[in-house]
């Protein structure tokens, strides 16, 4: 089965216990964001995968190359399966997060992958337009990004699902289109812009999709992490 990653945004580690109570032994895939990080440090993730679960750390690097190589170095050690910058720091700046992370993992421990944020999915065009100064849609500037992402040596981006579509047409098979914004139809949309159903992003070929509130929200997170799973393994 494809696990849905589930972002902990909880303020500290406790609230991410009581929340996993409700899971009994299930390994999950778990994206530890900048609320928990900030709050618990590194140790955050030590505990997590001691729990036997696997980690999207998800800090979104974006600082001078220098920076962001050395910064990779260090997370390479915490054993995560997959991290992220975000691709507006450049071309320079993705291929320095490489190397950090290359040269950061042990050698016979697997090295993290490494995407790129293209435009957060609680932007909109008209904001991005307006933000961000930039002149053409909202789709092309996600499939710049992700161009320019793979000419980096990234493994994939974290766009909407609703642009994978256009994503796969321009770079290679492997690419891996991560895509937040997850809403079960019905469901509150929040800050959240683009936004998919899981069921949609199954369909349109999403090769991960992150969910937080839907799940860590519910007054049964059990049961609609398990509604999530299903839909978004094409089950619905
Ligand atoms: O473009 C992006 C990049 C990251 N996120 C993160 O995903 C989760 C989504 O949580 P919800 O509660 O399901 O909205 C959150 O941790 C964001 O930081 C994103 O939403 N969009």
């Amino acid at each position: 089965m494809n696990r849905p990653i589930i972002a902990l945004d909880f303020p500290d580690r406790q609230g991410v216990a009581d929340f996993l109570n409700h899971f009994s032994d299930e390994k999950l895939y778990v994206k530890v964001g900048m609320e928990l990080f900030y709050q618990e440090g590194p140790e955050i993730v030590t505990w997590l995968k001691a729990l036997g679960h696997d980690i999207f750390l998800d800090l979104k690097l974006h600082d001078i190359p220098n920076t962001v190589e050395s910064a990779m170095r260090g997370i390479a050690k915490l054993g995560v399966a997959m991290t992220n910058v975000h691709a507006a720091g450049g071309q320079l700046m993705m291929e320095g997060a490489m190397r950090g992370l290359v040269a950061g993992t042990a050698e016979g421990q697997r090295r993290p992958q490494l995407i790129a944020v293209t435009q957060l999915t609680s932007t909109s065009e008209a904001a991005m337009q307006h933000d961000q100064l930039i002149a053409v849609g909202l789709a092309e500037s996600v499939s710049h990004y992700a161009q320019l992402t793979q000419a980096s040596g990234l493994d994939g981006v974290v766009c909407s699902a609703l642009e994978v579509s256009d994503i796969k047409k321009v770079t290679a098979n492997a690419f891996v289109c991560l895509t937040p914004g997850i809403r079960p139809s019905g469901s509150q949309v929040g800050d959240q812009k683009r936004v998919v159903t899981p069921a949609d992003a199954y369909q349109i070929g999403s090769d991960y999709i992150v969910v937080g509130r839907p799940i860590t929200q519910s007054e049964t997170p059990a049961t609609a992490y398990k509604k999530i799973l299903t839909e978004w393994n094409g089950d619905y």
